[in-house]
């Protein structure tokens, strides 16, 4: 492949950095993975290092080229996708960050967010952003670390700091300090960024107390906006997006009405709502799809914040199983769960619920429940979760979607996608390269430097791997959900503040 020219794509998600090395007819040429390490230091907290993130994602990135006998005058472009929300702050100096990064997951500001909603603040932060308050989102994590590490406040007003999403701080790295940039997609997840006017917004940055000076310049999705230093020097960073924003562009839902499913750590759906951003009535959120040329998409999202992160759990913590693939067989060793129900809100819940303090929950053990039960039951839980979303999705779009897209690393579990199409009673489609993140932003990337001519071009590139139907009626759907509706009531409002 000596001569051939590729776009590599680096993903940096919230378990693994992984690098791909990815030709013009959509195909991974190479990929390389790296897990890194997870802090959990007071319960609800989740934290990464920095540091650990970027040699993560830097050596698979050499990994990926020495797999596929690589140099940097083959590589067209490079487009990043990255974990969203999760905040590093760091010295414009030396480049040292002043602490963890505080992961999307951490709960640790939900009081700050609590006293947002009761000051009356919610309307106008959903109006501005598209989203509501909430400790996921990276405002309250910002304002944690200036009000929480020494001397960061003091820093931070003195211009010395810098903050950034996953994406700002790769960025930063790969061009050595000289870049400071974020893209609109993860922009429109700070709680900061006001999705209308396409602005950091002033009023609530003095609201919040966050000195502008900290953050990155906004850029587009697609367009060169930087070139690598030092480690493959001299390529240009041409696309950047959120993962499941990316994720949604791999997946070509490029028109209004098309939607997808990411399951990874957590699972997000997102719907293309056109250029026009649509207000969730529904406790959804709105947020920015892409922006190329110029033109700006936005998305319907609903964010569940813990989908294979519970398969994880069972095979960390509990042991039941030594693979996260493993959950598969031992879930479909019984017909059912046996009545016992996982509430995976391990990190609170997400859409449409909103509720920073409920918690993972087990209900409708029984002495002839085993360790079967428990996995069907947390494949379920991940997927009844996903029809909560649906069913908001369906009235804030105010028509029925017809059929769901999936991806992600749990959507290789044939029994979560069945089980998934049952609850949602639509189809649900898996294409054939399930990469659909990092292929997303390595699209963004190649159109921008004209390895891909247009959208249409790409849009040939996506194939149905399998088309999972529902299995069960109308009727059934309804107990079963019922039956979950039951046990959220019973996870709610667990924690208190
Ligand atoms: N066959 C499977 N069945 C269920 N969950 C799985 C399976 N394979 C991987 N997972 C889960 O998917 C997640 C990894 O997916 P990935 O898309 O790489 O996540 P992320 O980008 O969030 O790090 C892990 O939480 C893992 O437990
Ligand atoms: O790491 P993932 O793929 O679960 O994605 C994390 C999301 O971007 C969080 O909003």
């Amino acid at each position: 492949m000596a001569d051939k020219q590729y776009i590599l794509a680096l993903d940096q998600g919230t378990t693994s950095s992984r690098a791909m090395v990815i030709d013009a007819a959509g195909n991974v040429v190479a990929l390389a993975q790296r897990p890194f390490e997870q802090h959990f230091p007071q319960p609800g907290w989740v934290e990464h290092c920095p540091m650990d993130i970027w040699s993560s994602q830097s050596g698979v990135l050499t990994e990926a080229l020495a797999a596929a006998d690589l140099e940097a005058h083959h590589i067209a472009a490079i487009g990043i996708t990255n974990q969203r929300e999760t905040t590093v702050l760091w010295d414009r100096e030396t480049g040292e960050p002043v602490c963890n990064a505080i992961v999307w997951q951490d709960r640790r500001t939900a009081s700050w967010c609590d006293a947002l909603r009761e000051r009356g603040l919610a309307p106008k932060i959903q109006e501005k952003t598209g989203l509501l308050p909430d400790a996921y989102f990276s405002a309250s994590k910002l304002v944690w670390m200036l009000d929480h590490v020494e001397g960061a406040r003091a820093r931070a007003e003195a211009g010395k700091l810098a903050f950034g999403t996953v994406d700002s701080w790769l960025v930063w790295k790969l061009t050595q300090g000289e870049t400071h940039i974020t893209d609109v997609t993860n922009a429109s997840r700070t709680m900061l960024f006001n999705i209308h006017t396409l602005e950091w917004d002033t009023e609530l940055l003095e609201l919040f107390n966050v000195p502008a000076s900290l953050l990155p310049k906004v850029v587009s999705s697609s367009g060169e906006c930087g070139r690598t230093r030092g480690l493959l020097d001299g390529i240009a960073i041409a696309g950047i997006a959120g993962d499941q924003q990316a994720a949604l562009f791999g997946q070509m839902c490029t028109r209004a009405g098309m939607a997808k499913c990411t399951y990874g750590t957590g699972a997000f759906m997102l719907m293309n709502t056109g250029e026009k951003p649509v207000t969730s009535k529904s406790r959804l959120l709105t947020t920015i799809a892409w922006q190329i040329d110029g033109r700006t998409e936005y998305a319907l999202e609903g964010s569940m914040l813990m989908a294979g992160a519970v398969v994880q759990w069972l095979r960390d913590e509990l042991h039941l199983i030594r693979k996260s693939s493993e959950i598969e067989e031992l879930a479909a060793s019984v017909p059912t769960s046996d009545g016992v129900v996982i509430v995976p809100a391990f990190a609170g819940l997400g859409a449409p619920h909103w509720d920073q303090y409920a918690r993972g929950t087990i209900v409708g053990l029984t002495r002839g429940t085993g360790r079967a039960h428990i996995a069907r039951a947390a494949l379920e839980g991940i997927v009844l979760q996903a029809a909560d979303v649906l069913e908001a999705m369906e009235a804030d779009a105010g028509m029925p979607l017809m059929q769901l897209r999936v991806d992600g690393g749990a959507a290789a579990n044939n029994l979560l996608m069945q089980i998934q199409s049952d609850v949602l009673g639509i189809e649900v489609v898996r294409p054939k390269n399930a990469e659909a993140t990092a292929l997303g932003a390595a699209y963004l990337a190649g159109l921008a430097v004209g390895y891909w001519a247009n959208t249409e071009a790409i849009a040939e590139q996506w194939q149905v791997d399998r088309i999972f139907k529902p299995e069960i009626d109308a009727e059934q759907r309804k107990r079963v959900r019922a039956t979950w509706h039951r046990a959220l009531d019973r996870a709610r409002e667990w924690e208190q503040a």
